[in-house]
């Protein structure tokens, strides 16, 4: 244990103050400076940062200005100005490099009731990635940043999480995350794809069947529910169960029981629930299409998984790592040209798509650099016309008019640039976005 040091100050007793966590905790003064900290943050952090008298952000972010004047939320100033305890995710230099961490800070009143004190409480995140070279959920932006602060806040409890983002986001991964964050972690993280499930098979592969229950039942098998006893149930692509199966899911969430096929036994179902879509549950529950009361059931916790082109300063850091697993992609890195490429791309289907640009472009490419003539046509936009197959050919007008949207689209500067960049005159720019109905 660090001692509090500095005299003549009043000094809280830090020891019993931050024994009293399990995890990493510290103690910090008015100005930043880390005063003592518990054996847990010792063990992982060492005790030098409370023996040179450094200041918490010098220690986890390397900077020299607090983290507000770097562009980051400081929990600190937050915690001083309402008064209360405040959780913000960060990403900090750990012993093992750059990670996520779970910071939680409160206030420590001195005896004339002003703060002068913080406790700041630090959970790592192994879930997830903040450098190339970590597992597989991998980001470090402000909106993945957010995303990770709601899936530490939900893992340990038991609430049905639900995740709502676009095809290719990750939403598996981050099911997955879910689990290993949770108190369930050792047990088993069962995936259901609710797509493939028919109305004969739903309620055999959820609950399994006995022996001779149907043709073909030629012994008794447990069912997906069973196996995922003690631990996470993932049912993906949750939307697409048929409103007749409906009922029999909220049943089975709402009694925590259910019975193989063929059996009169009732079982109880001791799972946590992760459930994910690509579709706008709320819509489909307006239009009838999706039950209320399994909404409700389903969606106590909501994250929203972001797409890529939300998440763009991940960009740079999703390539290395998707290179680093790709079979042909270890040892290449994309040029700054393949890259700009890449960031003026939307990436309608996220991170799948990119893992498949890369991995074409890395078959691709003969040497470690990936340029753009390696990347797919869809993503270069200026070329991606000029390989259509000849059954979904153009008119000229046709695809003028569509490579102007998409420029638009695209292009960060004003009109003039895009008049150099076009190679026409800003007069016949503009002509031409009237007559498209563009301008
Ligand atoms: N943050 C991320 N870091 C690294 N790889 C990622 C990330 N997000 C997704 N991927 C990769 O993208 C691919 C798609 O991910 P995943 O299958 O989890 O998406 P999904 O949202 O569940 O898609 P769908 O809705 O189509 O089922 C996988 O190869 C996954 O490894």
């Amino acid at each position: 244990m660090g001692t509090a040091g500095g005299t003549g100050r009043w000094q809280p007793d830090a020891r019993a103050m931050l024994e009293a966590f399990d995890e990493a905790a510290i103690l910090i003064g008015l100005d930043y400076v880390i005063v003592a900290a518990n054996d847990a943050y010792q063990r992982l952090y060492g005790d030098a940062p409370i023996d040179r008298g450094q200041r918490c952000f010098e220690v986890s972010h390397h900077y020299n200005v607090p983290c507000d004047q770097a562009g980051e939320a400081c929990p600190l100033r937050e915690s001083l100005r309402s008064g209360r305890r405040h959780r913000v995710l960060h990403v900090h230099h750990g012993p093992e490099g750059q990670e996520h961490v779970d910071v939680e800070t409160w206030p420590v009143p001195g005896p004339d009731g002003q703060v002068q004190f913080f406790i700041e409480v630090l959970r790592r995140l192994p879930v997830a990635s903040a450098q190339a070279n970590g597992g597989e959920l991998t980001g470090r932006c402000r909106a993945f940043n957010r995303m990770l602060g709601l899936i530490s806040r939900a893992a340990p409890s038991d609430a049905s999480v639900l995740l709502q983002g676009e095809t290719g986001t990750g939403k598996e991964l981050v099911a997955r995350a879910v689990h290993q964050a949770s108190l369930r972690q050792e047990a088993p993280f069962v995936p259901v794809d609710c797509s493939g499930l028919t109305e004969t098979l739903f309620e055999s592969e959820l609950f399994g069947h006995e022996k001779g229950s149907f043709t073909g039942a030629v012994s008794s098998r447990i069912g997906l529910v069973e196996a995922a006893s003690g631990g996470t149930l993932f049912l993906d692509e949750v939307g697409d169960i048929p409103l007749a199966l409906q009922v029999k899911l909220l049943r089975l969430l709402e009694t925590r029981s259910f019975r193989r096929v063929g059996s009169v036994e009732p079982r109880r179902a001791d799972f946590r629930l992760v459930a994910a879509t690509h579709r706008d549950l709320r819509r489909m529950v307006e239009q009838g299409q999706f039950r209320e009361d399994l909404y409700y059931r389903i969606s106590t916790f909501p994250i929203d998984v972001p797409p890529l082109r939300a998440r763009l300063d991940d960009l740079p850091l999703l390539c290395q790592a998707i290179l680093r697993r790709l079979q042909y992609g270890q040892g290449r890195y994309l040029s700054d040209e393949a890259l700009a490429e890449l960031q003026g791309y939307d990436f309608p289907g996220n991170v799948r798509e990119l893992r498949n640009v890369l991995e074409r472009a890395s078959l691709l490419a003969d040497g470690p650099e990936i340029l753009p003539e390696h990347l797919s046509p869809e993503v270069r936009g200026r070329q991606g016309l000029a390989v259509l197959p000849e059954d979904e050919l153009l008119s000229l007008e046709e695809a003028e008019a569509h490579y102007l949207g998409r420029a638009l689209a695209l292009h960060q500067g004003d009109r003039a640039s895009l008049a150099r960049l076009l190679g026409v005159s800003e007069r016949t720019l503009y002509r031409k976005l009237r007559r498209h109905g563009l301008g």
